[in-house]
């Protein structure tokens, strides 16, 4: 529970992947999901314990593609049964990872903190040109033949997902407003860990009546959770991935992690292409667009080193305004060595 009069929030962000590291497949067994939220919930229990807000957003890119895949296959045995198209796929994944996610938390966190998993709307732009530009990789990765296979009979867009296998691919529009910002920012004012935003949240679109038709699409968590971090005002977002800290060079004799840089400098490299489409890049975009709406500071890193790096012992972080030129310089040179 945040101290009294405490406003300092955080908006941590966890990829879909993360839930998933125990089965070596990349399809872990429901119990290695429980026991991941466990792991994870040990550095949310701290951040909640230095008086911070905390608003946890997942990704669902491995889990929503095999909810889609089962609707699909369960369409050739038992035809009856309703289709699941993606907005349900994604709403599906919420409760499942929101349910996985807070039974890990509600371990660990200090009473009388407790969590709570809130189904989150994501409104897109109908208009949005990534509804016709498939990109977002979801489900099972396939060695190529077989993606191609899948997708000439399934009619799918696949494309290979950044040296890591081929994926079915599905639009992804940016997000433009969560509908349930004021909830959430209400359930943290009252001292809960909110998990929110899951998935990118259940992508819809506005009616001029108000109301909301779900569409066929999955949102970028990180980019979502940019969005969201911006609205409440958060102070911090945390995005966690597969690598400590963020590197140029990545898989060369090059490579050079980084431990500190400023919003510049990781738009330079973006730009540049040192953060690959489908891994870091989407990542650092988000981070960039947090800033440039008045964020303060982005931390990196993966849910494994999370602790470390709330510490300040690795992560990296990317800071609105210029890094003072000598410390990022003496940070990142000791970055390297390490
Ligand atoms: N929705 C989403 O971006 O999920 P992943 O981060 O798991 O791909």
């Amino acid at each position: 529970m945040p101290a009294e009069g405490s406003s300092r929030t955080t908006v941590l962000a966890i990829g879909g992947n993360a839930l998933l590291r125990g089965g070596g497949s990349g399809h872990a067994t429901i119990a290695e999901q429980f026991e991941a939220a466990r792991h994870l919930a040990g550095p949310v229990a701290g951040l909640v314990r230095t008086g911070a807000r905390v608003v946890v957003t997942h990704g669902n890119g491995p889990q929503v593609g095999f909810i889609k895949r089962r609707s699909d296959l369960v369409a050739e045995i038992a035809p009856e049964l309703p289709h699941l198209d993606l907005d349900m796929c994604v709403a599906d994944s919420q409760g499942s990872i929101g349910y996985i996610l807070a039974s890990g938390l509600s371990a660990a966190l200090p009473p009388p903190a407790r969590p709570v998993a809130l189904l989150t709307h994501t409104v897109v732009d109908a208009a949005d040109p990534a509804f016709t530009h498939p990109t977002k990789p979801i489900g099972t990765h396939y060695p190529r033949a077989e993606a191609e296979r899948l997708a000439a009979r399934h009619g799918w867009t696949v494309g290979e997902d950044a040296g890591r296998g081929w994926r079915r691919l599905v639009p992804s529009p940016a997000p433009r407003r969560i509908e349930e910002q004021a909830a959430i920012a209400a359930l943290l004012a009252a001292g809960h860990v909110v998990i929110a935003g899951g998935g990118g949240g259940i992508p819809v679109v506005a009616a001029p009546d108000g109301s909301l038709r779900g569409v066929e699409a999955v949102v970028d968590k990180d980019a979502t959770s940019a969005l969201l971090a911006t609205a409440l005002g958060a102070d911090e977002l945390i995005i966690t991935t597969s690598v400590d800290r963020i590197a140029l060079g990545w898989g060369t004799p090059h490579q050079r992690p980084l431990d500190l840089l400023d919003a510049a400098e990781a738009r330079r490299h973006l730009a540049a292409g040192q953060f690959p489409e489908g891994s870091m890049g989407p990542k650092v975009r988000a981070a960039l667009d947090y800033l440039a709406a008045g964020g303060d500071s982005v931390l990196i890193t993966s849910p494994a080193a999370l602790g470390d790096a709330l510490a300040g012992r690795t992560g990296t972080r990317i800071v609105r305004t210029p890094a003072p030129a000598k410390a990022a310089d003496q940070r990142n040179a000791a970055a390297a060595e390490t």
